[in-house]
């Protein structure tokens, strides 16, 4: 059986406790191999073999760390189909979809910060005849990076990526629940060239492995993405030592449909939007909103279209829609389509668990589902599901939409879809979202500052935010 070890200090090595977690594929339901179950030891372990290789790696130049991210990023190319597999596999998301959105954006971030790092610039403020200022950015140190299930590489690289470029060394903690890609990556970083201890990989469980990492004295920095009360989590227990934190945490994202948007656009998007990952994107817009006038034929050319998703095994090239990552995760979602019937929400399309024949029979799949009906303050509209649930509601004016639009908790992204760019201006900017698109959905460019309003998160990746997160300023003044 598949056993995925700590890679720590450039070796692979067994959870100090010998326990281990079971990794299991969601779309057959079968256990395919055990993860090391970490603790405070080999979280130990692990910043001391970071602060070790810290000088060595901070004090090479930025062109120098670069070169090895852009030859990570070229092996993770040449190992396209093996990651795209094990992400498959691990997951349950279509195998379709790791090709050409997980793994090539794993590539995409390392080859970007391989570079972005040579054009982070040091600031220079002149006070004429008086004194020069300029600003050096330091490495922060040792950082936690800390991932989710949902886009495992994709999103443990964009993380891991800016940190290196910035100089800073890394304990990375991927999912229990989908650390296979992580894994392969500590093969693949050794290959490029990291020297040992400058990028470490410790598994295990959040409780265990991820509160140890983010109480460890050694970690100046913690870098999360996923739950909210997760973050609150890390946040109470981070503040106390004044470790810097990036939080990129939930979302209840809506989608506005004005009647003067192009339809077909917007309900082919709206579908990707909605169901992309199985719904498992923060991103995802699970509110669609849709002014009255083309509220009808909205819901029927959107309705013919889920009917057309096939939920399937996720090796199969048709299948559009593949396994929810868990079985607590499938109750979850199950839960949320209770409430929706039980608040009296009309049920659209789907709502059922399916069964899907064959080697998947035991896996925990589900039809896209679509509500219409639901008031926007009910629970449904409100927390987050992190599924392929959706629901529907009429507007009629602006006013109103864009207060249901920010009339929740979060502030993650938003979609708004019209031709009158007068219009996209004006509701853009009124939107709470860190992340607003107009008329397309998940166009990312890497330089853009990316991350959440209110209870979505704190601070911003991308970019040089992301850089300036792993770097402490240094202003040194100059007299004249
Ligand atoms: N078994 C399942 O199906 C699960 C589903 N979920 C879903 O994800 C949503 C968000 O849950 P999260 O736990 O935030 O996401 P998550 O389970 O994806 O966790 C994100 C990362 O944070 C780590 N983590 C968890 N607790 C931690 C802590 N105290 N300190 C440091 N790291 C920690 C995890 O190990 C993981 O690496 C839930 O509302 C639920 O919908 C979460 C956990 C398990
Ligand atoms: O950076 C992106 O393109 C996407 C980020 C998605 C998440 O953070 C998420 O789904 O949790």
């Amino acid at each position: 059986m598949l056993q995925l070890h700590n890679f720590i200090g450039g070796e692979f090595l067994p959870p100090a406790s010998g326990s281990y977690l079971p990794v299991v594929n969601p779309a057959t339901g079968q256990v395919f191999g055990q993860v090391a179950d970490s603790g405070p030891a080999d979280i130990d372990r692990a910043v001391q073999a970071a602060t070790a290789a810290l000088p060595g790696w901070r004090a090479l130049p930025p062109e120098e760390r670069g070169r090895r991210l852009v030859k990570l990023a070229e092996l993770i190319d040449r190992d396209l189909e093996t990651l795209a597999r094990a992400e498959s596999e691990d997951n349950g998301k279509p195998l379709a979809l790791a090709r050409t959105l997980d793994i090539p954006r794993a590539a995409s971030n390392f080859a970007f910060f391989g570079t972005a790092a040579q054009h982070f610039a040091t600031e220079a403020h002149v006070q004429e005849g008086l004194a020069l200022n300029y600003t050096v950015r330091h490495p922060v140190g040792v950082v936690a990076c800390i991932s989710p299930w949902n886009l495992p590489l994709y999103l443990f690289t964009w993380k891991i990526a800016p940190a290196l470029a910035a100089g800073c060394c890394v304990v990375a903690k991927p999912s229990e629940l989908t650390p296979y890609t992580a894994y392969l990556l500590s093969e693949l970083s050794r290959e490029a060239g990291l020297p040992p201890g400058v990028l470490n990989i410790v598994h295990g469980s959040g409780p265990g492995a991820g509160q140890a990492l983010v109480e460890h004295p050694g970690i100046r920095a913690i870098s999360f993405t996923r739950g909210t009360a997760t973050g609150a989590r890390i946040a109470r227990t981070a503040a106390p030592q004044f470790k810097k934190l990036s939080l990129e945490l939930g979302g209840k994202n809506p989608n506005l449909l004005f009647a003067d948007c192009d339809l077909a656009e917007a309900v082919q998007t709206s579908i990707r939007s909605s169901f992309a990952n199985q719904g498992q994107i923060c991103l995802c817009g699970s509110r669609i909103f849709v002014e009255r006038p083309i509220y009808e034929a909205f819901k029927a050319a959107f309705l013919a279209q889920v009917r057309e998703l096939t939920v399937g095994d996720p090796l199969e090239a048709t299948t559009r829609q593949g396994a929810i990552v868990s079985e607590a995760h499938l109750r979850k979602i199950l839960s949320y389509i209770e409430l929706a019937h039980q608040a009296g929400g009309q049920l659209l399309a789907g709502g059922r668990q399916v069964q899907v024949p064959g080697r998947c029979t035991n896996g925990y799949f589900l039809e896209p589902t679509v509500f219409e009906g639901l008031a926007p303050d009910c629970r449904v509209n409100q927390e987050e599901i992190f599924g392929p649930v959706v629901t529907l509601t009429p507007f009629d004016t602006e006013e109103e939409v864009v207060a249901w639009a920010n009339g929740t908790d979060y502030g993650l992204s938003a979609t708004l879809w019209t031709r009158d760019l007068t219009r996209a201006h004006r509701v853009a900017q009124q939107l709470q979202a860190g992340v607003v698109w107009v008329n397309t959905w998940l166009h990312r460019d890497l330089r853009t500052p990316f991350g959440g309003m209110k209870n979505s998160g704190v601070g911003r990746e991308g970019g040089l935010e992301a850089l300036r997160f792993f770097t402490e300023a240094q202003n040194v003044c100059v007299k004249l």
